[in-house]
């Protein structure tokens, strides 16, 4: 950490001169044409260093940059030490300063022992992906019982944030991995109708909680667990028997064994890894039985090969970081408040909801790590979905709109599921080229005028107009597979990285999310009478007086 302000690097004053200067020359069409080799010039082929079948491209070159400007963003890259920030994370320095706390989540998936951690319970890794490799396998293959003898076949995942959206998002992109006779569902909100709804598909005799926390003191995932150990217990009726239907992943160890988890059934992790970095521990741990463990194996590996690309390619090639300056490209400079996430593989439809999580918790402050308030913009509001659904209900205003939404299409070259002789997936594809294209060259008011012929009125010729101009990239991978997803996940996590060093602030605490937990227990307190409702406003005094007129118990 360099102490200061982005705004105060040098290049980011360059920058600004730049864009205040040069902006109406920044011109995808033109800057296609004036150079046959811009493909070339802003692409990269991803290898992996450990497996070359792990593989993708990522195209940036339709973006508003040219060779000055991406010279000047990596300057920035410079200036602000990312390198050396880097560094000290991989070598288990405590970046994460609020908290005191190293940030290892490449600790999770160093498989290879390729780098050298010192902090306390990184020599742990390797025991419990063991515990959990022999858990998963015996629960999979039957070996493991419930409490009347039979097979395990519906999992429960009870958690939130951290500890629901990276296996939801998983599990999900990795369902064709699955064996499909282990059903896998997340309860996370304390909304009892998720609970409620999840429990009329199980059955107490062949489910399998996992009950996920960190910290094991998170107010939904408790009482969700408290539910759906009431809902065991009112047919097993034996407590003896919830060491066969409960597990827990978390790092508190006391708590675990007060809510009647056996030792032996609890996965553990350290603090040194963030919630939303969590799926690669034993939070993963509902991925490795509802995939496998060879695949959430493949999983670990995957990022892992992004972690040594990370640590070790010169940032002009370092993929993490070229996404990261291009983000903040558009977000500083340009005005972009958003950045889209746009799969276009069904498999990966949470993968919006997931990075909503892991960027805009990451990088949603406003304070620096020194203290101070940024004069400039830090994270982007994350959002997308999956195929072309989007493209018949928000793509009107990422084409036409008044707002410049930076987006990536995100697609793998095949499919798992081939039908029609792949007739789906080549109308997916096309697509997934087609829109990007569109975006960023648009359709002139000549060619709409060409089109519409002499009697159309000047109002419908200009609504047909597309600006263009509308900056993207393009990720494209062979096929959906753990280690690439695994590859494609961490990428996006050292984005999110090097923005957060860039704008100086700590992307590994979230403040941000305790003052309504605050005030939504004091409440609680208050919810019994009108007379108890007591220190607030008129709204939410107000608001609370009318559900008091309906509640019921
Ligand atoms: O895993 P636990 O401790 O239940 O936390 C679950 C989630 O809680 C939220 O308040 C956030 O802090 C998230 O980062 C975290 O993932």
């Amino acid at each position: 950490m360099s102490g200061k302000l982005a705004s105060e690097y040098n290049s980011w004053k360059k920058l600004q001169e730049i864009y205040d200067t040069q902006k109406s020359q920044l011109v995808l069409k033109d800057l296609f044409a004036q150079d046959p080799s811009r493909f070339n010039t802003f692409s990269k082929e991803y290898v992996s260093p450990d497996d070359p079948s792990t593989t993708f491209l990522l195209d940036y070159s339709k973006n508003l940059i040219t060779k000055p400007v991406l010279e000047t963003l990596l300057s920035l890259v410079k200036e602000a030490n990312v390198e050396g920030v880097r560094d000290q994370m991989f070598a288990g320095e405590h970046i994460n300063t609020s908290e005191d706390r190293a940030v290892l989540h490449v600790a999770l998936r160093n498989v290879n022992d390729d780098f050298k951690i010192q902090e306390a319970g990184a020599d742990e890794v390797a025991g419990v992906l063991a515990h959990i490799k022999e858990f998963s396998e015996a629960v999979r293959s039957g070996e493991w019982k419930g409490y009347t003898g039979k097979t395990i076949t519906s999992l429960v995942n009870i958690g939130i944030g951290g500890s629901d959206l990276g296996p939801v998002m998983v599990t999900e992109a990795l369902k064709q991995y699955s064996k499909r006779d282990l059903a896998a569902h997340f309860v996370s909100n304390i909304d009892g109708t998720h609970i409620a709804e999840t429990l009329r598909e199980c059955d107490p005799e062949t489910t399998l909680f996992i009950i996920a926390s960190k910290t094991f003191t998170t107010q939904e995932t408790i009482t969700n667990a408290e539910s759906a150990r009431d809902w065991f217990l009112a047919t097993a009726k034996d407590k003896a028997h919830v060491a066969k239907h409960f597990v827990a992943l978390s790092t508190n160890t006391k708590a675990v064994t007060e809510f009647g988890i056996a030792k032996e059934n609890m996965f553990q992790f350290w603090d040194w890894v963030g919630g939303r970095y969590s799926l690669w521990s034993a939070i993963g741990l509902s991925i490795a039985l509802y995939v496998g463990y060879d695949s959430f194996e493949k999983l670990l590996q995957g990022a892992h090969g992004m972690d040594k690309h990370f640590k070790e390619t010169p940032i002009e090639n370092n993929l993490p970081v070229i996404l990261a300056v291009i983000g903040i490209w558009y977000n500083d400079f340009y005005g972009s408040q958003t950045h889209a996430l746009l799969p276009y593989d069904q498999y990966l439809h949470k993968f919006a909801d997931y990075f909503q999580q892991g960027d805009m918790e990451s990088n949603g402050k406003s304070i620096t790590k020194g203290g101070q308030r940024v004069d400039y913009q830090t994270g982007p509001i994350i959002w997308g979905a999956a195929g072309t659904n989007g493209q018949h209900s928000f793509y009107q205003l990422v084409h036409q709109g008044t707002k410049l939404i930076p987006a990536d299409f995100i697609a793998p070259a095949t499919t798992h599921n081939p039908i029609a002789h792949s007739k789906h997936h080549r109308i997916l594809l096309s697509n997934f080229f087609a829109q990007p294209e569109a975006l960023a060259f648009g359709k002139t008011e000549e060619e709409v005028r060409a089109e519409l012929g002499k009697g159309a009125s000047e109002a419908t010729v200009k609504s047909k107009v597309f600006e263009g101009n509308r900056p993207s990239n393009s990720i494209i991978f062979p096929l959906m597979t753990p280690s690439t997803l695994g590859a494609l996940i961490a990428l996006y996590e050292h984005k999110i990285f090097v923005q957060g060093v860039i704008w100086g602030i700590n992307s590994f605490d979230q403040m941000g999310v305790e003052l309504g937990k605050v005030l939504a227990k004091a409440i609680l307190a208050q919810l019994e009478s009108p007379e108890d409702v007591k220190g607030h406003d008129s709204s939410t005094t107000g608001l609370i007086h009318y559900y008091q007129k309906y509640r019921k118990e």
